[in-house]
């Protein structure tokens, strides 16, 4: 858990949001319990002033939520946010005022968050009159044309009576950092700031608001699922994974000596920077979850390259991998063997296309085995004992005389992984945090999986 920190601007304490408690219609006909949408789960992340903290993963992970939450858009289901060392959830009346300005948020879409109905001048000198900041009109308008000025709105009269439709988007968006920072604030949640704007504008804006960061003396957090900005921006970067963090510290860390399996995957998916080198695609299986019903320990593991097989396993962990992932297709419905068995002649036959179906990992090229092509792979060229292969051989005649519950019990008896039992905590590595089982104190995972993941 967060400690408070004398550098801590906002510390996120043990922070989750759901969506949609209340029982669906399908909860109640099946007599279930409800299940939400666990937006944010058990978030705990310290903000240090003067930070740009990047908040990154891919959609739906819950950065929108944390950022809204953040600003007291939401409120947390459970946990508590402090900022400034107090209890959001607790501020009184008059502190919400203030709250209200030490901390702003700016949104992706500038045109949806500015008034089309207003000029320019009433845009920016609104939030100053909702706090009752300035001496009267004349030294608003001075402040107006100030923060204007600021934001690269120059010369600032020019614009003062303009309506947002008559401003290009990368001026909009200037206006809409204008209005979140007119009431000099502390703290800024930049939601997408950029991702709507023209590719050739993006920079100049980017480079603006570390300008102004310094100018104003400023926090940011930074959503964003573009992990070439974050890189450019942020000095320490979280990624969220289905509503958790799973790992956090420095970006140049995160970037360069990612820890957690999805970082990694996530990072293999940008281009590179240098023009014309080969993009690298994840290694990773499948699509993420829905965040109503997660996988159970940890949410990645039904994707994760790196699964930990158990302390007896004697093959490797490709096969582990594999095998896992057979268990996973049956259990899901996801592997039709009676129509892979179709037009076979004998059962053992029948049993040899299914193995060869469902051991096969559906990757990117560059990540599949050398007997794999067009979903199918070779099961003499995978490293699995004798005593899984047999399981998986027993486990599909079951399957195809329509025993599913014998096979799933010999599958799960095989391919059992710490990862889909038990939630891994948030553990020191190098100088990031990262939850994952690799970097458990038992040295038998991190032997068999990553030996160089010992630090
Ligand atoms: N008001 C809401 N009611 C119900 N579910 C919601 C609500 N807001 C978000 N969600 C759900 O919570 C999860 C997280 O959404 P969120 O918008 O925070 O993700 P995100 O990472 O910001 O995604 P994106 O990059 O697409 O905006 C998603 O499954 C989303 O559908």
């Amino acid at each position: 858990m967060a400690t408070n920190d004398a550098d801590s601007l906002v510390e996120i304490q043990n922070v989750s949001k759901l969506f949609d408690l209340s029982q669906s219609a399908i909860d109640q006909l099946l007599g279930r319990e409800a299940q939400p949408v666990r937006a944010v789960q058990d978030v705990d992340l310290t903000i240090n002033k003067g930070d740009i903290m990047g908040i990154a993963g891919e959609s739906g992970c819950g950065k929108t939520t944390l950022g809204k939450l953040l600003v007291k858009l939401y409120e947390p289901t459970s946990g508590r946010i402090l900022f400034d060392g107090r209890d959001m959830s607790e501020l009184l009346r008059e502190d919400q005022q203030e709250f209200r300005q030490r901390v702003q948020m700016i949104f992706q879409d500038p045109f949806e968050s500015l008034n089309p109905r207003m000029t320019v001048f009433q845009s920016v000198v609104e939030p100053l009159k909702i706090n009752d900041i300035g001496d009267g009109y004349q030294d608003r308008r001075e402040q107006v044309i100030q923060v204007l000025n600021d934001v690269g709105l120059s010369p600032a009269e020019a614009y003062l009576n303009e309506f947002p439709k008559e401003l290009s988007g990368g001026e909009r968006q200037r206006v809409a950092i204008a209005r979140a920072l007119v009431v000099n604030p502390d703290f800024i949640v930049c939601d997408e700031p950029v991702s709507m704007l023209d590719v050739s504008i993006r920079a100049g804006v980017l480079n603006l608001m570390k300008e102004l960061q310094d100018e104003y003396g400023l926090t940011y957090v930074f959503i964003s699922h573009d992990l070439s900005l974050i890189r450019y921006m942020c000095d320490r970067t979280a990624i969220m994974y289905l509503g958790n963090i799973v790992e956090q510290g420095p970006t140049d860390d995160v970037v360069n000596d990612p820890k957690h399996p999805y970082t990694e995957a996530l990072f293999d998916a940008v281009p590179e920077i240098e023009p014309g080198a080969q993009r690298r695609r994840a290694n990773v299986t499948g699509e993420v979850p829905n965040p109503r019903n997660p996988p159970s320990g940890c949410k990645f593991h039904p994707r994760c390259a790196n699964i930990i097989p158990p302390e007896d396993w004697s093959g490797s962990q490709d096969a582990f991998r594999r095998g896992f992932n057979f268990k996973r297709r049956v259990q899901t419905g996801d592997l039709e063997v009676e129509d892979i068995a179709e037009g076979h002649a004998d059962q053992r036959s029948a049993v040899d296309a299914v193995l060869e179906t469902g051991l096969s990992l559906e990757l990117p090229e560059e990540h599949q085995a050398d007997g794999e092509r067009m979903g199918t792979v070779d099961v003499d060229s995978i490293d699995i004992p004798k005593q899984a292969e047999n399981a998986l051989r027993s486990a599909t005649r079951d399957l195809l005389d329509g025993n599913e519950e014998d096979a799933m019990e010999q599958l799960n008896r095989e391919f059992s992984s710490i990862c889909e039992r038990s939630s891994p905590e948030l553990r020191q590595s190098g100088e990031q945090t990262t939850a994952c089982h690799l970097y458990d104190s038992s040295p038998s995972n991190r032997e068999a999986i990553a030996p160089d993941a010992s630090d």
